[in-house]
């Protein structure tokens, strides 16, 4: 029956229900949270059951809370728990003001897959990865989703839909034209600038391009990406040709809000590698799926791929594109990102 939502559908849901703070079912799981959770909500899960407070095991590293499921750990909430100690376990603003939250348990034992399944989908909605979960049975009106793997690679890879296409001069390449494209599970939007008219049957210089609000809008000093956009735009100018992919995985996939929390940790002297694990996250949590698919769609099946990450080249190659020659770009050193790029040469193996 197609006017039944699809898996993905259903997931694209419960992201937007977890953003605005309403718990999701989960099989026989309730899971809400914590960064949207309000205290009436709080009372009423908690009255259902005990419930854990489930994080991944970057965060409960922090926290020393020992991560007996491998990727995550299921911190056993005190009676008395509130929803500030479930914020102050979620979220390291706090951490070095107030460091011991101690001592912690961790739940062990037991089906765990709810648990990393509400971890997943509070990432893909770029919330902290902080769940509290209840088992308890779904209320009427709560988007249930069925238990198990396939949710935590949420869903297969998304259709990009070519959804509008214009010219667009740019005083870096008069001959360009942008493209939209919409994923058909209700993820973000992503965009193509093809520059000139690249023949599809050789490799293409092109550029995958996170989105950085702060880097390519404002000119932020804290990163290269601003003049790493426009050094790739003009050099795709000035060779008539290429494609940049300007994807909207803001702040290596962990959204603005994240990325500020991390540049708040950054001036408490963590480095860009250790904000983003006290968060919760890993290095880098962009879905390189995206582009392979975005190029494919494009009709390029090989890149001369414009990048200083080795990671971006061995993604593309996992996914199907291949990449005969990478294009360094380094560009914009400067007194206020000099210590984020060394991070990434030491600690993500950038060749800079
Ligand atoms: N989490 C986090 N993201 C950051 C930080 N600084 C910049 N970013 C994001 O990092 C991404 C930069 O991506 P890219 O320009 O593709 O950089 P890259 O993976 O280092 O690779 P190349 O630039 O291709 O060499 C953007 O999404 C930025 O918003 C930071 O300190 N923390
Ligand atoms: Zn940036």
């Amino acid at each position: 029956m197609s006017l039944i939502p699809t898996l993905s559908e259903t997931i694209a849901r419960a992201r937007a229900d977890l953003r605005m703070g309403l718990p999701v079912a989960i099989g026989d799981h309730l899971a809400a949270a914590v960064e949207t959770l309000s205290p009436a909500r709080l009372a009423d899960l908690r009255a259902l059951g005990p419930g854990v407070l489930a994080l991944t095991d970057r965060r409960a590293g922090t926290l020393r809370a020992r991560a007996y499921d491998g990727d995550l750990a299921r911190v056993i909430l005190p009676p008395d728990a509130d929803l500030a100690w479930l914020r102050a376990l979620a979220d390291p603003a706090g951490d070095l003001m107030t460091p011991l939250k101690g001592p912690l348990t961790s739940a062990r034992g037991g089906a765990v897959d709810a648990h990393r399944a509400a971890l997943a989908l509070a990432k893909s909605a770029q919330l902290l990865p902080a769940m509290l979960v209840v088992a308890a049975p779904a209320p009427d009106g709560l988007t249930h989703l069925p238990p198990g793997p396939a949710l935590v690679q949420l869903a297969a890879e998304a259709a990009m839909i070519p959804v509008a296409a214009a010219r667009l001069p740019l005083m870096s390449a008069e001959r360009s034209r942008l493209h939209v494209f919409r994923p058909d599970d209700g993820g973000e939007e992503h965009y193509a600038i093809e520059i000139g008219d690249p023949p599809r049957d050789a490799p293409v210089l092109a550029r995958l391009h996170s989105a950085c609000f702060t880097g390519d809008v404002l000119g932020s000093l804290k990163c290269d990406c601003g003049p790493q956009l426009q050094a790739a735009l003009t050099a795709m100018g000035q060779a008539g040709s290429g494609v940049l992919l300007y994807l909207n995985q803001e702040g290596r996939g962990i959204g603005l809000a994240n990325k500020m929390r991390a540049y708040d940790l950054q001036n408490q002297g963590f480095d860009t590698v250790e904000a983003n694990h006290r968060l919760g996250f890993e290095d880098d949590e962009r879905d390189f799926r995206i582009g392979a698919a975005l190029l494919r769609r494009l009709g390029f099946a090989a890149v001369r791929l414009m990048t200083n990450n080795p990671r971006k080249v061995t993604m593309m190659q996992a996914h199907g594109i291949a990449v005969p020659d990478r294009v360094p770009l380094i560009v914009a050193r400067n007194r206020h990102n000099t210590g984020y790029l060394d991070t990434k040469a030491e600690k993500s193996g950038h060749l800079l």
